[in-house]
């Protein structure tokens, strides 16, 4: 059934409420989601606590483990810095604008990934020798409070701060929760594994050992 459009949520921990409140279902309306995630108005006062930038790459920071059914975090992204390409991982993915510009380029898998007939397997092996760049399909500006929502069956992604002076905060849910994807290589389509871990947890900073790992350039 289409969902009533959520009225404007006022307060992070609000948003986590009613997260936690959709998500105990065992079927979840990704539509919804994403509407309830848009009805959430950005106010730095909610998110400043979590929101921990590194000169030289975006940083994640966890904000709630949604019962263990989703991540919820926040991404600082100084100017210029961006993600690899990257899948999701099997999960659904979610990402709202709490401050400045995000632009996100979408590509289509490479295809050795989609195509191992053994009749094609030896061009393909030599193929990936040089391998082949990925295929971009969009190319989408991202502005305060929009949320935008992929999952693998829809392809890859690449996110970055076009701006070279503007910090940018974004808000991400995953569901289910992951600690490792696969990223790209945009040139080759080599494709790696990659943990991803968090700076920081609830707003306390995680110490160095466990860091960094995010999905790098
Ligand atoms: O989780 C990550 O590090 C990728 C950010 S773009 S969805
Ligand atoms: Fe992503």
């Amino acid at each position: 059934p289409a969902q009533e459009p959520a009225s404007p949520i006022n307060g992070l921990d609000k948003l986590v409420q009613e997260l936690h409140r959709i998500f105990r279902d065992d079927v979840v309306n990704i539509e919804h989601v994403s509407e309830v995630m848009a009805s959430y108005q950005s106010n730095p006062s909610d998110w400043k606590k979590f929101a921990k930038f590194d000169r030289f790459r975006y940083t994640r920071n966890l904000v709630d483990e949604g019962n263990g059914k989703f991540n919820l975090m926040i991404l600082c992204w100084g100017p210029d810095h961006g993600s690899a390409v990257h899948d999701h991982a099997d999960a659904h993915c979610f990402m709202k604008m709490l401050q400045g510009t995000l632009s996100e380029v979408r590509f289509s898998w490479p295809d050795s990934q989609l195509d191992s007939r053994p009749d094609q397997q030896l061009q393909e092996e030599e193929a990936d020798e040089e391998g082949r760049p990925l295929e971009e399909i969009s190319r989408t500006d991202l502005r305060l409070n929009d949320v935008c929502y992929i999952n693998d069956s829809m392809g890859l992604h690449r996110v970055e701060n076009p701006s070279h002076s503007d910090p940018a905060v974004s808000l991400h849910l995953y569901s289910p929760p992951f600690n490792s994807c696969s990223v790209f290589n945009q040139r080759t389509g080599k494709r790696t594994n990659c943990n991803v871990t968090f700076w920081s947890k609830r707003g306390k900073k995680i110490n160095k050992e466990a860091r960094s790992a995010t999905v790098p350039e």
